[in-house]
């Protein structure tokens, strides 16, 4: 077997909690594993609710913090024993993270492209401005936008969803193989969500790309990915293959969530039927 793309072992993160001189501690993660294999791109999503843990697996596998205890491995390379600035931008080309409101993750005073400018030149070695535009540009297409669209435009002057757009744009301009996107969608208008969603499973096609797809939306997250992990204070309570898990869910917590998902989608019938029917009902709102 090639060495895996990612690989969790018995990952574990503990805080420091409650203030200086206290000694509770807060197991955010507990004996966390699976693994992502090299050779086959997938959409691969953690779900959970709030406070569960996703966001702290998010920044380990990122880079950003360390495991209390395990082992987070990107190419048979241990996080932990990564260091200096080489071996940072090395990582940072192949694994890319996507934030969740894409209105924090831009300076409202910098013009969008600047950011894409600045990566191709940061992590691809564009030498020029000419370069650096081909980069984003090229990057911009792969999300159904261009750099003639988003030339000296600020951040207020987009929507939502085309700059979470612009922010999936600015992490493909590397080439990664894996990228990391922390509720990506939750800021994002709903009619705009599915969309958004959609275009993973699109780049995992086109670019061969894996995505680490973090959510508490099991809907959204059900409908793209190839397998899931749902957490629950922290444990995984369950993981498979997405339709194997939501179709035999073994977990209270599991069938809870997948109850949520069918009244959604229970609602959405529903608007359907009243749609053919030539009939409107009050439900605005309702949908994820
Ligand atoms: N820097 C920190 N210091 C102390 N406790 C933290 C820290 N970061 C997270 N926690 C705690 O760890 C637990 C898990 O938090 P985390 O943000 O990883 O969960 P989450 O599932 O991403 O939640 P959310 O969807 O609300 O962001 C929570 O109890 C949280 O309060």
């Amino acid at each position: 077997m090639t060495v895996p793309l990612l690989e969790l072992r018995s990952v574990g993160k503990t805080y420091a909690g409650g203030g200086l001189f206290s000694r509770r501690r807060v197991a955010a993660v507990k004996q966390v594993s699976f693994t992502l294999a090299a050779e086959t791109p997938e959409v691969f999503a953690i779900i959970g609710e709030s406070g569960s843990g996703k966001s702290s697996l998010a920044r380990m596998v990122l880079g950003m913090s360390t495991a209390s205890e395990g082992q987070v491995l990107f190419r048979g390379q241990d996080l932990a024993a990564s260091r200096g600035r080489s071996a940072r931008l090395d990582f940072m080309r192949q694994v890319q993270p996507i934030f969740q409101n894409p209105f924090e993750a831009f300076n409202p005073l910098t013009r969008v492209d600047r950011y894409l400018y600045a990566t191709a030149r940061n992590l691809t070695g564009a030498k020029n401005q000419s370069e650096a535009e081909a980069a984003a540009d090229q990057a911009l297409q792969q999300v159904g936008l261009s750099l003639t669209e988003l030339r000296g435009r600020f951040p207020h002057e987009l929507s939502g969803g085309q700059l979470q757009r612009a922010a999936i744009a600015r992490a493909l301009i590397p080439g990664p193989s894996l990228l990391v996107a922390d509720e990506p969608v939750s800021m994002i208008d709903a009619s705009l969500r599915m969309t958004i969603v959609n275009l993973f499973r699109e780049l995992r096609d086109r670019l061969q790309v894996s995505i680490l797809y973090i959510t508490h939306d099991l809907a959204t997250a059900y409908t793209i990915s190839d397998r899931i992990v749902i957490m629950r204070q922290g444990e995984v309570v369950e993981s498979g293959d997405a339709r194997a898990v939501l179709a035999h869910p073994q977990h209270p917590y599991s069938i809870q969530l997948k109850n949520s998902v069918l009244s959604v989608e229970g609602a959405w019938n529903d608007d359907d039927d009243a749609l053919a029917h030539g009939t409107t009902r009050s439900t605005e709102g309702t949908r994820p």
